[in-house]
């Protein structure tokens, strides 16, 4: 009998057991334990070098690529350990999206199809440049186009390109570190739009220092703090994890409260 694998998932696709992360001696996040849901925004806030992005980065390996940066405790993506994964295979299936727009000096359409070829794809270029380019919003803005450097556009577009070729890749899990943060008014709220849609079919975590915009977008929110230890270096440590609304409006304790009210941070 064939079980339907969608059906046997948990409600939970990554998960931090105890989670603390060094860079080199210094400890910068300690035993954090999160469970990200499926299908869900989850924001993270917290004052500056809280650790943030530090945890972030941990969910696809990429603190891997820093010398001296090492973990200890347990992280699971679908129940199995990304330790004993393939980190390029987990970076495809946990893609990132950085706070700089960042495209290749490339064409629109070689932004999107490059990073497929290099992962492989053997399908229809041409429509899955187009389908993800639809995804990100930016079709029509650009579909006439296509082959200008991606480096031409706006910074909002590029931004919506860099989320494009991010999906080129189909992801399970969207990484967000600070994504609209070089972004104007505008260009941010067509971002938060197509987050809404784009939490359809993917989990997206997403790091913002912009309050509320983890309120507007966001269905749980972890706040993070920093708190001097015994060596007298702050590490980073996770206060409180709920539903952003009872963050927001109900928090249970009282730093949560204080930084949500922007009493401090
Ligand atoms: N590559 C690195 N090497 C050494 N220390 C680092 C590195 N990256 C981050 N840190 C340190 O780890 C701590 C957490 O940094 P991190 O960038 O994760 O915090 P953050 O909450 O995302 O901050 P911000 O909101 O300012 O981006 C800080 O003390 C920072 O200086």
């Amino acid at each position: 009998m064939v079980i339907n694998s969608k059906i046997a998932t948990s409600e939970y696709i990554l998960r931090t057991e105890q989670l603390s992360v060094f860079y080199g001696n210094f400890k910068a996040v300690r035993d954090v334990n999160l469970d990200i849901s499926r299908n869900k925004i989850t924001a993270f806030i917290g004052p500056s070098g809280c650790g943030k992005s530090t945890v972030l980065r941990c969910f696809n390996r990429l603190n891997d690529l820093i010398p001296g940066a090492r973990i200890e405790g347990r992280i699971t993506f679908e129940d199995k350990d990304i330790a004993k994964m393939d980190s390029i295979a987990l970076r495809r299936r946990v893609g990132m999206v950085f706070q700089k727009p960042n495209p290749f000096p490339k064409s629109i359409y070689e932004n999107i199809a490059f990073g497929a070829r290099v992962n492989g794809y053997r399908g229809d270029m041409d429509e899955l440049v187009e389908r993800s380019l639809r995804q990100a919003a930016l079709w029509n803005e650009v579909k006439d186009k296509l082959k200008q450097s991606g480096l031409s556009l706006s910074g909002g577009q590029q931004q919506r390109l860099c989320i494009a070729r991010a999906l080129a890749i189909e992801p399970e899990v969207l990484l967000m570190d600070e994504p609209c943060s070089a972004l104007d008014p505008i260009s941010t709220l067509r971002v938060e739009e197509l987050l809404q849609e784009l939490k359809q079919q993917y989990t997206i975590i997403i790091v913002t220092h912009n309050m509320q915009q983890a309120a507007r977008v966001s269905d749980k929110t972890a706040f993070f703090n920093a708190q001097a230890t015994e060596t007298g270096s702050k590490s980073g440590y996770l206060v409180e994890y709920s539903s952003t609304e009872v963050i927001f409006k109900n928090p249970k304790q009282e730093d949560t409260r204080d930084y949500v009210s922007g009493r401090f941070g």
